[in-house]
């Protein structure tokens, strides 16, 4: 399933098959020269676009899938050679492989499939990293497979060239080659599994909150990407007719990555620009390294002219264009945005669940600190819990513990008859529980659409997932902003949005931790109408966390109160209003460094916010 409007998408592959074809038919009205030019940057594309895949959409920047591309490289390569070829200069090779001899097409299939199964391997083991220990392996990873290339003399001849490999890439065969990537990318860009790693890729605790399985995610990409990789040295191989692991190293990762960063790591539409800059740059420099004249002065060569031009290039992006040349979005999402959904929006389902969720004695310990302490509750659907407490006293530990976020040190969780302890977190909304996070965690580079959708898309194994996106937008109150790019909206919109994101998870249980924070007056009391409809209409529990006493004393039908991490009270809003020990709480009565009094009458003290 594409997520993206049928339009952009055949906007996109329009634009790709246009260009690359007519940039081929131009270029054989210049000859021979033009056409090698032109056959040389399609490849490069090819890599580009491929390191894009995983790179792109995971966040995690890639020096290691060149080495995917001498894998494709040299395997093409051993089954396109000459067997006489092969039995003279690679005596060693097993017979099977020495008496192959297979055309292009083939051979380049084969060893797409065959890198595609490397990546799978190493990309398990890397799919698990962060940040910059991903990055790092993947160095990792392009050393280790130069090592076993220069090696593995009976099969790679080793540091020595590989030559004599027909010379079968032409022009058209890069242009399908280039056609084939571009569009690859581009649908899986959209695909669902390429929405779901770039919500991961935005923030990973609330996209694996919806249900997305980030390590599998990035797998997917990885090999994908790794697959592209082994075409594009496919065809470099093929058209060189002779190469060295050395191609396949540290330059030409500089080279791609550059091109990447440059033009924007995050669409096709950056590869594709960063690709034609640098190679305009690079061409234009490399006629300038041996010296030139101008205005009668003679320039000395300056050797390194074209790396210093392309480390300038990447200092100018990395200064004025962060995200890259060409931004955030694809061309043609700018010129076709998406409309926000016309006529009615279908409605939110009813909750038919009644399991209730029972915590039992939830502890949790950070070094010397205990956060939370011995605490029990539960929450069944069709109620409004309240849970407040001082700042620091465990509440949001304790929803994050409940959400799978944190592992509790002692306690156990119990929906219905299954135990959540030890439910990997992208798992727990399949218990029905979905959540909003203190700090907002949208995905503030995708759309609001976006944002929902990959949250309808990740449960119920994506099943109605566009319609309940788009009543869970329309029952928040924000389907007007479908287009909008979650991270730009005010503080108000994008609490609403991460509720509807939570929603469209179809949950018989909802926990909110701040939902008013940053809200005035006006729009908590519509919040407020909003939550109670959510009980009251659809039967779905509500677990509020929140500083705002009013809202929870108007909303809950009864309330657990934390202190130190301890639960010193449980009962309606009444009975918490009256409980002395969340007085002594809110007003530290008698404790030095808390206020015992309002400072002045007319300020409204904590206890008169307990008193709603
Ligand atoms: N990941 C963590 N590592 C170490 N300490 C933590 C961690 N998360 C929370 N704490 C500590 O645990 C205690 C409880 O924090 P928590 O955020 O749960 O309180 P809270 O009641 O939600 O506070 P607030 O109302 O200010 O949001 C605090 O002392 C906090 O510093």
């Amino acid at each position: 399933m594409i997520t993206s409007p049928r339009l952009q998408i055949f906007a996109a592959i329009s634009a790709i098959v246009v260009g690359v074809v007519g940039a081929a038919l131009i270029a054989s009205m210049f000859g021979a020269a033009a056409e090698r030019i032109l056959t040389v940057f399609f490849i490069t594309l090819v890599g580009v676009v491929g390191i894009g895949i995983y790179s792109g959409n995971s966040g995690i920047l890639s020096f290691g899938h060149v080495a995917f591309m001498g894998i494709g490289a040299y395997v093409s390569a051993l089954l396109t050679l000459p067997a006489q070829l092969k039995v003279a200069t690679l005596p060693k090779l097993p017979d099977w492989l020495a008496t192959t001899e297979m055309g292009l097409l083939p051979a380049t299939v084969i060893a797409m499939g065959v890198t595609a199964l490397v990546a799978l391997l190493v990309g398990a083991a890397i799919g698990r990293l962060e940040g910059s220990a991903a990055t790092i392996s993947t160095l990792g990873l392009l050393i280790i497979v130069h090592g076993v290339i220069i090696g593995w003399r009976d099969v790679t001849r080793g540091a020595q060239s590989f030559f004599g490999v027909p010379r079968e890439t032409g022009i058209w065969a890069a242009v399908i080659g280039v056609i084939l990537a571009l569009v690859l990318a581009r649908l899986y860009r959209d695909s669902r599994s390429g929405l779901r790693l770039r919500a991961g890729r935005e923030n990973a605790i609330a996209a694996t909150a919806v249900g997305v399985n980030i390590p599998r995610e990035r797998l997917i990409s990885f090999v994908l990407a790794g697959a592209v990789m082994a075409l594009a040295g496919a065809l470099l191989g093929h058209f060189l007719g002779a190469f060295s692991p050395k191609k396949f190293f540290f330059n030409d990762t500089f080279l791609l990555l550059a091109m990447l960063i440059v033009g924007g790591m995050t669409t096709i539409t950056g590869a594709v620009t960063g690709a034609v800059v640098i190679t305009l740059v690079t061409e234009f420099l490399r006629r300038l390294e041996g010296g030139f004249s101008i205005a009668g002065f003679d320039v000395p060569s300056v050797f390194g002219t074209t790396q210093i031009g392309i480390g300038l290039i990447i200092l100018y992006a990395m200064f004025r264009k962060a995200d890259g040349l060409a931004g955030l979005k694809e061309w043609e999402e700018r010129v076709f945005p998406k409309r926000p959904p016309s006529g009615s929006a279908p409605a939110l389902q009813e909750v038919h669940v009644s399991d209730s969720l029972t915590a039992s004695n939830m502890t949790m310990q950070f070094g010397g600190l205990v956060a939370v302490n011995d605490v029990s509750l539960t929450l069944t659907p069709g109620e409004i819990l309240g849970l407040i407490g001082p700042n620091g006293s465990g509440k949001t530990t304790l929803l994050n513990m409940l959400s799978g976020v944190l592992r509790p040190s002692k306690g156990a969780a119990i929906r219905g008859q299954n135990k959540l302890n030890g439910v990997p977190a992208h798992k727990i909304v399949e218990h029905g529980i979905a959540r909003t996070f203190q700090n907002i965690r949208l995905f503030p580079d995708l759309s609001v659409h976006q944002n929902v959708l990959v949250a309808a898309l990740s449960t119920h194994g994506g099943e109605d997932a566009d319609s309940r996106a788009r009543a869970a937008l329309a029952r928040l109150n924000v389907a007007q902003l479908a287009g909008e790019s979650a991270g730009t909206l005010s503080y108000g919109d994008q609490r609403r949005v991460e509720i509807a994101r939570a929603l469209a998870c179809r949950p018989s249980l909802l926990f909110l931790d701040e939902p008013a924070a940053g809200m005035n007056r006006l729009e908590t009391d519509a919040l407020m109408d909003t939550l109670r409809g959510l009980t009251r209409d659809l039967g779905i529990g509500i677990l509020l966390v929140d500083h705002d006493l009013t809202l929870i004393n108007q909303l809950c039908d009864r309330i657990i109160v934390l202190n130190e991490g301890r639960l010193i009270a449980e009962g309606t809003p009444d009975d918490i209003r009256q409980d002395p020990a969340v007085i002594e709480a809110y007003l530290g009565r008698g404790k030095p460094g808390k206020k015992t009094k309002p400072k002045n009458r007319d300020e409204p003290g904590p206890a008169t916010e307990l008193a709603g």
